[in-house]
Order: C-alpha cells, then structure tokens, then sequence
C-alpha cells in the first residue's frame, strides 16, 4: 500500500515513512492510494474474535511490509495490554436499540489511547531499526496531549513537545499533561485556542528547513496511522451487533475530524455502516457545513466539551478528497481560500455526497448538562460531556438501525460538568488518584511560531 497526499504534489510514501513523516510537504494529509476492502465472509469472521485480532485483520492491508506478522502481533498484544477492560473497547447497551461504545479504558481515559498505544509502539519498533530520532511535535485541545505523553514518556529516540490552550482544558488534562518527570517530556501552555495550536504545528512542517533540521514528527490525527487504528472499533461494535448482516448507524463526538473520518475508512473497506452522524457542541462548523454547504470558520467559543471546542476540522480535508474524486488541485484550491477568506463553498455534487454518507447535529451548553443528568437518570451511566452531546445528538437520528454512540472521554476528566448536571463529583480511578498531589511542570509561551521553534531547538 502506498500513500499520496491529499494535495497531489508532497512524495508517494510507504506506511512507515507516512507515519514518521506526519504531515506532507505540500501541506495535505496522507491517505492510502486506494482503499482496501474486505468480504463478507472476512467480516462475519471478526465476530467474537479479540481486539487485538481484528486490529491485526483489519489494519494488516494498509502497513504492506512495514512490520512482519509477528512483530506486528507483538506491537498490538503490547498496545492494549495496559487497558483496564478485557474488551479493551467493551459496547454498553442504553436503550432498546442504541449503545455506547467506551472507548476510555485506556491509561490516559480518552479514546486517543486506543490509536496512542499502537503508534508508540510502532514508533519505537520502526526509529530502533532506522536508528532514528525525532521530535514529535502536537497540538491538544486536552486528550490527545495526555495520551501522546503516556505513549512515548520515557522513550530515548523521541522528544514529545505538546501545545496547549492555556486556561481552556481541563483541570485532569492539564494535569495528565504536566506531571510526567520524565526529561523527554515538555508540555507547552499556548496563548491562544486549540487552533491556534494546531495552525503552529502546521506551520512548523511547512518550515521545510526546521522540519528536516530537528526530525519533526506528528502524533495529531494528521499521522494516518492514528485514524486507521480508530478504524478498528468500528468492526467490533458492528460485528458484535450483528454486521454484515445488519447495517449499523454511529454516532460521533465530533473535533478535528478524526475519530468519525475513521468511521468512514471503515464504511470503504465495507463495514455495512448507514450513517455516520457528526456531534458537534457550539463550535459547530461541521454541522453548519452539512447544513448549508458553506464551510465558514467562526471564533472558537470555550464551552464544557474543550476536547471538541474546535473550527478547524484537520480531518475534513481528507474527506473532501474522496468528495471531489481525489483530485488534490481541487482540495488544495479549497484549503487555499480558507485559510485566506475564512470559508469556502462545496460544489453541489460534494455536498449531496457529503449528505449521503453523513448526517448531524449540534448541541448547545444547557442542553450537554441537561443530557448528562437524563442519562445518569434514565439509564445510571454517567457520561463526559463530549459523550453526552453524542448520546442526545443519537436519539435525535434513531432509526431501525442498531445505532451505537462513541463514548470518548471519561466522566472523571471533566468533573466540574459532571457535577454541575448530576451533583456529584465523578472519581479518578485509583491508579491516578494522587494526580492532584503530583508536582507541574509547563512552559508558557506565546502564539509565535519563531519563539516555539526556538524553545524547541534549544530543548530537545
Ligand atoms: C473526549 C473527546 N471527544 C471527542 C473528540 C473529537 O474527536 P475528533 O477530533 O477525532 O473529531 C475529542 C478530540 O478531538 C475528544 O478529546
Ligand atoms: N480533541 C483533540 C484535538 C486534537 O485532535 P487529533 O485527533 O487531531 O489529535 C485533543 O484532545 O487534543
């Protein structure tokens, strides 16, 4: 399998080099040339096998010859073995036809461990083999911050710098993020919002010179193996409720793009998904987007769910290559006009494709509180807000599908929401509970990517 650019003009790569390299050298996303598909017969056959199977099953097709079988076993038995439940991803039901899908039984309590794992482990396989070092570099509205510093603390070819919004996550993430001690670890506090972060990562591998100069690497869901280790829960929440024989619908909790875009990989590889349906909170640019068919950046408002409090949806990108038949000039013109107007319109033919494949809603503040206390009510789960703006978004577009909700985050992570709807204040689990004991370390800087660039120079 080989890798182009969602642009057309960065190098075609390997697996390995797309997953080392992170964001291409034209600015676009990688994506696999084209996508690999499995029968029926292979997918009826991934029900009631383990996690760690169907990720092999599923993710083998698009790492060609990066790892052999056994090492590639290996990478995944190692990734998932610190998850607190056998079923690593286990699917909950809460109604007559709808479940939940937790995806936070992993180190860090966000679903960004389930991708965080598996590429740490790659990482370290692939850089001991070239005998390479790198300086990943990521941008973090909360989760995949802490989930990236778990995966590679500690790890003697790799610096981990992480940039995030100072004063906009939560208390447990920021945490989660600036204790670690271990020397290759640095947590950034960023004047600015979660955008701003992620426009300085890009901005840094668009500085070809910095980029070459310091081995810089991404962990952000820009790096194609994070969205194809996501793809894997699709299979066994679908297979689990019946798939291929029954059609299931999913629910997202939807940021930058990602977790859903992978929703989507799974949907090409023909996982009989109906629709995919994108949560957003009032950062709601993806639902506008479906909406109306102009996708129009607005300012970032701080809301309860800061994991999704995000307008620019990094991951759109690589949905709207397939929506304009993978033609890179075209996404480049898009991508083009909005970073310089702020906006641009899909063609008529894009946007009946978008609406084919996906559906949305969006929900405001009052009404994530008011969820989180109806489902705590009505079924005894207690729910992040990111996983309520899902669940509420789900029952508005329940069907006869079985219809499954992402759970991405744990209550636990966001407790001043959780009180504010339910009254009490949701726990850490005992293996981090002395966290708000432990002693920060950050480093506050500005939004200036000259000053980033020189901090990390000097401190990698
Ligand atoms: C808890 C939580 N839920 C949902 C999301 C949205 O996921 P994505 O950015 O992949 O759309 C994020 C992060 O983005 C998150 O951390
Ligand atoms: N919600 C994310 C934002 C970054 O998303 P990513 O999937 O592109 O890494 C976070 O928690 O940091």
């Amino acid at each position: 399998m080989r890798y182009i650019s969602t642009r057309g003009e960065a190098p075609v790569l390997s697996f390995e080099e797309a997953m080392l390299t992170g964001l291409a050298r034209d600015g676009g996303l990688y994506v696999p040339e084209s996508w690999p598909t499995l029968s029926e017969a292979e997918i009826a056959d991934m029900a009631g096998q383990s996690y760690e199977e169907v990720a092999f099953r599923v993710m083998k097709p698009f790492i060609g010859d990066a790892f052999t079988d056994e090492e590639f076993r290996g990478i995944i038995a190692r990734a998932y073995q610190g998850f607190s439940h056998i079923a690593r991803v286990p699917l909950v039901q809460t109604g007559a036809n709808d479940w939940l899908m937790e995806l936070h039984h992993g180190p860090t309590l966000a679903f960004k461990d389930v991708a965080m794992q598996l590429i740490g482990q790659m990482f370290e396989l692939a850089l001991k083999r070239r005998g390479e070092r790198v300086t990943i570099v990521g941008a973090t509205s909360g989760d995949t911050g802490s989930a990236a510093i778990e995966a590679f603390r500690g790890l003697d070819a790799v610096d981990v710098f992480i940039l995030y919004p100072h004063g906009r996550v939560s208390e447990v993430q920021r945490r989660q993020m600036t204790t670690p001690s271990e020397a290759n670890v640095h947590a950034l506090a960023i004047d600015g919002d979660f955008d701003t972060c992620q426009q300085l990562v890009k901005d840094m591998f668009n500085d070809l010179t910095f980029r070459d100069r310091v081995g810089l690497a991404g962990v952000n869901s820009i790096n194609w193996a994070r969205v194809l280790a996501q793809a894997v829960y699709y299979f066994t929440a679908a297979t689990a409720l019946g798939a291929p024989a029954r059609t299931v619908d999913f629910t997202v909790p939807t940021g930058n793009f990602g977790d859903i875009f992978a929703g989507y990989v799974a949907k090409r590889m023909g996982l009989p998904i109906g629709k995919l349906i994108i949560a957003t909170n009032q950062n709601d640019i993806l639902h506008r987007t479906l909406e109306s068919g102009a996708h129009e950046k607005h300012g970032v408002t701080p809301s309860i769910s800061p994991s999704m409090d995000i307008q620019v949806s990094s991951n759109f990108e690589r949905l709207l290559f397939d929506l304009y038949d993978r033609e890179g000039d075209a996404v480049a013109q898009l991508m083009t006009e909005l970073k310089e107007n702020g906006r641009f319109d899909l063609s008529q033919g894009a946007l009946d494709r978008l609406r084919e494949e996906f559906a949305s809603g969006r929900v405001g503040e009052d009404e994530t509180l008011a969820e989180i206390t109806t489902m705590a009510k009505l079924t005894g789960h207690i729910l992040c807000p990111h996983t309520a703006i899902g669940t509420r978004v789900a029952r508005e577009h329940l069907g006869t599908n079985p219809m499954v909700t992402l759970a991405t985050a744990h209550a636990a992570k966001f407790p001043d929401a959780v009180e504010a709807a339910t009254g009490h204040r949701p726990a850490l689990p005992p293996r981090m509970a002395d966290l708000y004991d432990r002693s920060e370390r950050v480093t506050r800087l500005p939004g200036e990517l000259a000053a980033l660039e020189r901090h990390i120079e000097q401190n990698r």
